[in-house]
C-alpha cells in the first residue's frame, strides 16, 4: 500500500486546494467551507468511536486516518499551516 506521512497529505492538500484541482475531493470540500468540513469532522470522529468499541483495529486505524484528512482539510480551508498546530502540541 502506497504510504505518505501526514506532513506530505498536509501539502497535498494545501496544493489541491489552492489550484482547485478538478476532481479533487479536497477541493471541493474547501469549496463547500467550514461548516461542510466541520460536520464531517464530527462524523468521523463519532466513527473513530464506535469503531474503537465495536470494530478491529483495521477498521479503527481506517477511521482515524479519515478523521485526520478530514481536520487537514479543515486546516487548509481556515489557512492553518502545520506549525501553527505543532505550537500547540
Ligand atoms: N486520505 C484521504 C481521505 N480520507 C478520507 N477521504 C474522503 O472521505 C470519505 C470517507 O468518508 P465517508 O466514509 O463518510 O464516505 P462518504 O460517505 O462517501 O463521504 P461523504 O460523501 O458523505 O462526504 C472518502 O470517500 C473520501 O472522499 C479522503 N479523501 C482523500 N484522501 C487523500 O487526500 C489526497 C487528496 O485527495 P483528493 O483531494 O481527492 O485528490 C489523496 O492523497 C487522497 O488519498
Amino acid at each position: 500500500m502506497a504510504q505518505k506521512t501526514f506532513e506530505e497529505l498536509f501539502n497535498e492538500l494545501q496544493r489541491k486546494a489552492a489550484a482547485g484541482e478538478p476532481g479533487s475531493r479536497t477541493a471541493e470540500l474547501v469549496g463547500l467551507g467550514v461548516h461542510a468540513i466541520g460536520k464531517k469532522v464530527v462524523e468521523e470522529a463519532a466513527e473513530v468511536w464506535m469503531a474503537a468499541e465495536h470494530e478491529s483495529d483495521e477498521r479503527t486505524a481506517e477511521e482515524i486516518s479519515q478523521l485526520l484528512y478530514h481536520l487537514q482539510v479543515m486546516m487548509v480551508a481556515r489557512g492553518l499551516t502545520l506549525e501553527d498546530v505543532y505550537a500547540h502540541l
